[in-house]
């Protein structure tokens, strides 16, 4: 029999690969086509009777290729989300001239290999022009540099699908005149890194973000007699595991960022939940508006007073206008003791009739109403009318 030559077979991988590569430029560049399109005739970014269709015909099409219908799915999602994405941001950069420039100053947690740099990355992709990397030390500071103008925008992250609400950014979101002008959704992935030769049974004392240590509760607990040292953030807990060097000491921190510091993983998936995800809100110094043809969502702060049914009054005005509220979460009102402030997201631009109709009838009702800001809804599968 021949031998098979993987070298050759490697090269024409290697064009395969090249040409997937430039048909999916290609149907990038049909996006923006699409999206000009839709400028035109005020049709919405999402069709998803369209999407539906689409991945129907391909998996049919699949199949008969022998490719598995989870396959194409898991695919074309992939390519259909980051179509949609390209599209918002079109439609966003049209609206609001300003929003990205060149050396643009972002304020985040950390510095490289933290888990906001990676959301800071992603919120800049696509953009021409170096990035100013404003690292800061703790999220108050991140409110100071863009409110002081030493940066345009902050990124912060504000729930986990682990450990729930980041109550420190809701608590400084209650006394700032900064507006949530976008929002980004990140997968984390938490690995146990180490800096030299070691496994899980020599590990003594472990570094992390207090974050990555609440979503990593049940493989920490797990472990017998080892030491939580908690840092300001997972880029200082990764270099200081770095430069102590020693087989006893690991760090939680991504792989991508294991990679950064030059560490190994010696264990993959740490987080509670294996879907953990992370939410950041990006906040700046004047707010943006979302054309009507993009997925919104609105955010705003309310306090209604100790009246009996007081919340739910409010409430009841967003379902008289057929708003749907995403998210609801309270917190306590400083200086006023026993008084909550509410925030809240809705599935609604701020500048459509039905939420201008509601904020009317709202505000009259409620002891404060604060409104955060009106973004694109960056959460996948969102219908849009
Ligand atoms: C490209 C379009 O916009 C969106 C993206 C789609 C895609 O990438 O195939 C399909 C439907 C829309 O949700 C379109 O409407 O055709």
């Amino acid at each position: 029999m021949e031998k098979i030559d993987l070298d050759k077979i490697r090269v024409d991988i290697t064009n395969l690969d090249e040409q997937l590569l430039s048909l999916l430029a290609q149907r990038r560049a049909l996006s923006i086509q699409v999206v000009k399109s839709k400028v035109q005739d005020q049709k919405p970014v999402r069709d998803s009777y369209r999407e539906t269709l689409l991945l129907q015909n391909l998996s049919n099409k699949g199949k008969k290729l022998g490719l598995k219908s989870d396959y194409i799915h898991s695919v074309y999602r992939t390519i259909i989300e980051d179509s949609v994405e390209l599209q918002q941001d079109y439609l966003m950069q049209l609206n609001n001239p300003n929003l990205k420039s060149a050396d643009y100053k972002v304020a985040y947690l950390g510095s490289k290999g933290s888990y906001s740099h990676s959301a800071v990355e992603k919120y800049l992709t696509g953009l021409n022009g170096g990035l100013i990397d404003v690292g800061c030390k703790s999220f108050d500071d991140i409110f100071a540099a863009v409110e002081d103008k030493d940066a345009d925008v902050g990124v912060l992250p504000i729930e986990n699908t682990s450990s729930g609400s980041i109550n420190e950014v809701y608590d400084l979101l209650q006394t700032t005149r900064l507006k949530i002008i976008d929002e980004l959704y990140i997968p984390v992935k938490h690995n146990l890194l180490v800096a030299c030769e070691s496994d899980l049974s020599k590990i003594t004392t472990i570094y992390g973000h207090h974050q990555p240590v609440a979503q990593c509760s049940d493989f920490l607990n797990e472990l017998n007699d080892v030491e939580i040292v908690v840092t300001d953030s997972t880029s200082t807990a990764l270099s200081e595991v770095k430069k102590i060097n020693d087989p006893s000491v690991a760090v939680l921190g991504s792989a991508e960022a294991g990679k950064h510091y030059g560490l190994q993983s010696i264990r993959a998936d740490v987080a509670n939940q294996k879907d953990n995800q992370t939410r950041f809100i990006v906040v700046a110094r004047e707010p943006v508006t979302v054309p009507m043809t993009c997925a919104a969502k609105t955010s705003l702060i309310l306090s209604v007073g100790q009246r009996p049914g007081a919340l739910v009054d409010a409430l009841m005005i967003f379902k008289q206008f057929n708003i749907s509220m995403c998210k609801i979460e309270s917190r306590p009102i400083k200086g006023r003791p026993w008084e909550e402030m509410f925030y809240i997201d809705v599935t609604e631009n701020l500048q459509s009739e039905n939420m201008q109709s509601a904020i009317r009838e709202l505000k009259p009702s409620v002891s404060d109403y604060t409104e955060l800001g009106c973004y694109v809804n960056r959460s996948s599968h969102t219908e849009e009318s």
